[in-house]
């Protein structure tokens, strides 16, 4: 088998159109059912309806009360009342009766006054057809009830059932043929060995089908085969409306979509300027589209986005679900392709006016990235890349609402900043935590920008020895601080277990056969490495990999469980969550920063609240090397 290597790169906006433009005679020709009106939520309809019953089909008393003949009510007045008597001038008659056959008004009960049994007096009278819903009111049998092309709503649904329509002709729903494949997968349920992975996309891609509007059906996982894979399409064809084919869309030895495509039938394109996404697949076998979906999850979603969602909508008549856009900036800086319109999922949060969006652009096999994304934001190709600060369209994948109740805290990572984030929403329904990481001096500025309410940082000053507050001085001295202790947090070697190469002090970290892992400049565990390293008077250049950056303690604990790295400084709850050993060399400060003027919000107390509470003592304990004596204690006002 040969590779293909060469991918195309038309840019989006021409796949979409030069796909839709193909698609569309296959799009005009749609198959319709009769359903039962009852189950027709969310079907469109396919041709008018028109009602079959009046509603009412009968005059109705539109109020309880006493039916009347109009004539004989004329003369009642407060000074000469008039007198009813029963079953010849009234008829009691509650909401919804018919009409008696000769009476042509309804009195409210609370406008009769009871003389005896048989007898009612009223001092008004009654205009004829009062209070009487009259044959027709609501549906004139033959009227239109709904036209062609529309969307059944709940309030559609109850017009069919009340103008006798029991069955109605709709669009067939769009049937999605969902194809995994790949050697590596198992189904989702079994435990997986190393080199196997859990196949969850074809589940993804089958609710957002749903969600969409279509109805998925999902395929057994087919091996890298062409046979095989050319015998599950052909099957998956003849079942549905179009094909999704997932994985094998790129360069590998064994990515046959676009062959298959080929083959087949036509290969419209492969490869789009976008990132991720960019090898999708797009082309049509017996006039059906087959769309060849990248195996990694994020760009699967994008690919599925594109092309997916509109093609659902198109097939079932119905308009793109709405996306709502707004303008945020953007919290850190981010570097985009030229070649490509860039998507990245973003967090976002409202500090004072602005809406600040932080990107979470982590690559495109990170599902958690759209776990925990707020929004999506696009950098369009042909731009180098955003500067922080800078104003962004967002597409919302939340409330505005559930926006403004979001505590911003950008800075250093520390798991615990997850902890609290946890406690805070089980504590308090309306509130979230979103955070982002990029080190104490990204927070310190983010906190002058304005785009952040909470900075978690541990900035040791070289001169003084002391945390934070210097740094608080020095570059948010035109603005109201307070600093709150978090916890004293030990910093130590992350090794591999039972410390093979003995690895104890800095002085270790220039021994040829030790390899190391840094944190990036800005973030306090590079600082507290730089001083310590001054300190014992250590040449930063010696150190192998001193130049290699990571953004997160747990990204530089993976590197060394992953063996390209033999240390790194970071933190205990680090080194535990990947199974590695830990070395504590020293301890420091973790403080959190909050612009007094933020001091007034709700969700910013209660983040507070939650930082002194027994709970989030305990969880931090329980993570090890935390001490958290002085938590939530305000010990600094600059
Ligand atoms: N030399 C090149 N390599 C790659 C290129 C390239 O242009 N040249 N493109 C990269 C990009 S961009 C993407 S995106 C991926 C797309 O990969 P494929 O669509 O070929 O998919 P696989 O390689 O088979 O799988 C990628 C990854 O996703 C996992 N996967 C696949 N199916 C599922 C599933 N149903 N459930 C869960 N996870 C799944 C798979 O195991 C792999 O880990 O290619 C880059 N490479
Ligand atoms: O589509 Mo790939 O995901 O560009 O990274």
């Amino acid at each position: 088998m040969e590779r293909k290597i060469y991918l195309e790169n038309t840019p989006l906006e021409k796949a979409i159109n030069m796909f839709f433009e193909k698609a569309e005679g296959y799009i005009k020709y749609r198959k319709t059912e009769k359903i039962n009106s009852q189950d027709s939520l969310g079907r469109m309809t396919a041709s008018p309806v028109f009602a079959h019953l009046s509603s009412p089909h009968f005059h109705a008393a539109a109020m309880d009360g006493i039916a009347v003949k109009a004539e004989k009510t004329f003369k009642a007045t407060e000074l000469n009342p008039v007198r009813l008597k029963k079953g010849v001038d009234y008829v009691e008659v509650d909401t919804g009766n018919p009409l008696p056959e000769g009476f042509n008004a309804v009195i409210m009960i609370e406008d009769v006054v009871s003389v005896d049994n048989e007898t009612v007096e009223i001092i008004q009278p009654a205009v004829p057809y009062q209070h009487v819903r009259p044959i027709g009111e609501d549906i004139v049998a033959t009227e239109l009830i709904l036209p062609t092309n529309h969307k059944i709503r709940p309030w559609d649904l109850a017009a069919l059932l009340a103008a006798g329509i029991d069955f109605l002709e709709v669009y067939k729903k769009v049937e999605v043929g969902i194809i995994p494949t790949g050697v590596e997968l198992v189904p989702a349920g079994t435990v997986p060995e190393i080199g196997q992975i859990i196949e969850f996309n074809s589940h993804f891609f089958a609710a957002l089908v749903k969600e969409w509007g279509g109805i998925p059906h999902s395929y057994d996982i087919v091996p890298d085969e062409y046979e095989v894979l050319k015998k599950t399409v052909e099957k998956a064809l003849s079942e549905n409306d179009f094909v999704i084919i997932n994985a094998g869309s790129s360069a590998g030895r064994k990515d046959y979509t676009s062959k298959l495509i080929s083959e087949m039938g036509e290969l419209l394109i492969h490869g789009i300027a976008t990132k991720p996404g960019k090898p999708a697949i797009l082309g049509f076998i017996q006039n059906k589209p087959v769309i060849g979906v990248p195996g990694y999850p994020v760009s699967a979603y994008f690919v599925m986005d594109f092309f997916v969602k509109p093609l659902i909508a198109k097939l079932n008549f119905q308009q793109l679900p709405y996306a709502k856009k707004i303008e945020a900036v953007i919290s850190r800086r981010v570097v985009s392709s030229l070649k490509s319109e860039d998507f990245i999922p973003v967090k976002l949060g409202k500090v004072k006016e602005k809406i600040v969006a932080t990107p979470i652009n982590k690559g495109a096999g990170v599902i958690m990235s759209l776990v925990r994304a707020d929004g999506v934001m696009c950098i369009p190709q042909h731009i180098e890349g955003i500067e922080a600060g800078e104003k962004i369209k967002v597409e919302l994948w939340k409330s505005l609402e559930s926006i403004e109740n979001t505590v911003v805290c950008i800075g250093s990572h520390d798991p615990l900043i997850d902890i609290i984030g946890d406690l805070l929403s089980s504590h308090y329904s309306l509130f979230s935590l979103s955070s982002a990481h990029v080190g104490s001096m990204g927070g310190i500025m983010a906190l002058k920008r304005g785009e952040c309410h909470a900075a978690g940082i541990h900035l040791l000053d070289a001169e003084t020895g002391q945390y934070n507050i210097p740094y608080i001085k020095r570059y948010l001295k035109d603005n109201e601080v307070l600093l709150f202790h978090l916890v004293e947090r030990i910093q130590g070697f992350l090794v591999q277990k039972g410390n093979p190469l003995n690895i104890k002090n800095f002085a270790d970290l220039i021994r040829p056969e030790v390899t190391f892992i840094n944190r990036q400049k800005g973030s306090g565990t590079r600082l507290l490495l730089d001083y310590k390293l001054k300190e014992s008077g250590i040449d930063s250049k010696k150190i192998i990999g001193y130049n290699r950056e990571e953004f997160t303690h747990l990204a530089v604990a993976a590197e060394v469980k992953a063996g390209s790295a033999a240390t790194g400084l970071g933190i205990m709850s680090a080194a535990k969550a990947m199974g590695l050993d830990f070395v504590p060399v020293c301890s420091e400060h973790y403080d959190i920063a909050i612009l007094k003027e933020y001091m007034n919000l709700e969700s910013v107390k209660a983040f507070i609240e939650i930082i002194r509470s027994r709970e989030f003592k305990e969880k931090a304990e329980g993570l090890g090397g935390y001490n958290t004596e002085k938590a939530g204690i305000l010990y600094y006002e600059g």
